[in-house]
């Protein structure tokens, strides 16, 4: 088994059934087009590009009409189902979604759609501690900007100590029958869990930080795709100097 290859494939779940509001525009921010491709494709490559990724549940908006067309490109196993209103109902719809031999207590991933630029390694690192903890773990970056909490007149108010304050990223491992009946109790509640830890974390949990890349962002503004962009033409450039031309220029490569 090759140090990359994780026991047993896990089942990922993407969450890519939001609208884009703070994007803008008409079309859905996954759909967006980069290196002609749109950012949900690159995001699944990603994933897929990982031996230990076994297959992908999408999560899709009512009435996506844009999937069909690119659902041959993901390079897997993929899977759609319906999602809701917010981010958790959607997880908690892929969840439900998953094949019967998914078993509850088996690890799953969650990766937001709008994160195209997961690298390999860091999948890798989430999967071997992840599967260690006896409750899950996320990616997550320590905070290294000081941070300001803003008053109504655009003024400082104040500054918040980041001793241990982390900015957590995804993908986020958990057992899918705890991450299910949590987010479940979250949402049955009417709290807004935006990420899985949350709903792990009001079930007295302790989810493992895990460290990521800072360049796994979440593309949520023009200017977050216009970096992607970037990453990914460098990431070209530098598999052209390897000498890597014909490598596929998937997402989730190496740097
Ligand atoms: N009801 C929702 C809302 C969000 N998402 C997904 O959750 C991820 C993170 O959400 P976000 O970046 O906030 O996406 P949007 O909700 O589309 O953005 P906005 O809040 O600007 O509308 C995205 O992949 C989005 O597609 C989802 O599956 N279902
Ligand atoms: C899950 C997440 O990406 C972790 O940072 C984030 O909470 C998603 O927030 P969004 O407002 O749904 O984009």
């Amino acid at each position: 088994m090759t140090p990359d290859q994780v026991r047993g494939g896990l089942w990922a779940v993407v969450p890519a059934a939001g609208r884009g509001t703070r994007f803008g525009g008409d079309l859905p921010k996954q759909y967006l087009p980069v290196a002609g491709e749109p950012l949900l494709v690159h995001t699944l490559r990603a994933l897929l590009a990982h031996p230990g990724v076994q297959g992908v549940m999408v999560v899709l908006a009512d009435g996506d009409p844009h999937w069909p067309r690119w659902s041959e490109l993901a390079g897997g196993p993929v899977l759609t189902c319906t999602g809701g209103a917010a981010r958790a109902d959607s997880v908690l719809a892929g969840l439900e979604a998953l094949p019967r031999e998914v078993r509850a207590d088996e690890f799953v991933l969650v990766h937001d759609a709008a994160r195209p630029n997961l690298r390999r390694e860091d999948l890798q690192r989430l999967l071997e501690r992840g599967r260690d903890d006896p409750v899950g773990a996320i990616l997550a970056a320590p905070v290294r900007d000081t941070l300001k909490r803003a008053g109504d007149d655009g003024g400082i108010d104040g500054t918040e100590p980041r001793e241990r304050l982390w900015r957590a990223l995804t993908p986020q491992l958990f057992r899918r029958l705890q991450l299910s009946r949590a987010l479940r109790a979250a949402i049955d509640a009417g709290v807004a869990v935006t990420d899985e830890a949350m709903a792990m974390e009001r079930q007295g949990l302790r989810p493992l930080l895990v460290e990521g890349a800072e360049d796994n962002l979440k593309v949520t503004t023009p200017a977050d795709l216009a970096l992607f962009e970037f990453l990914l033409q460098r990431r070209g450039a530098g598999n052209r100097e390897k000498g890597m031309e014909n490598a596929p220029s998937r997402a989730g490569g190496a740097p």
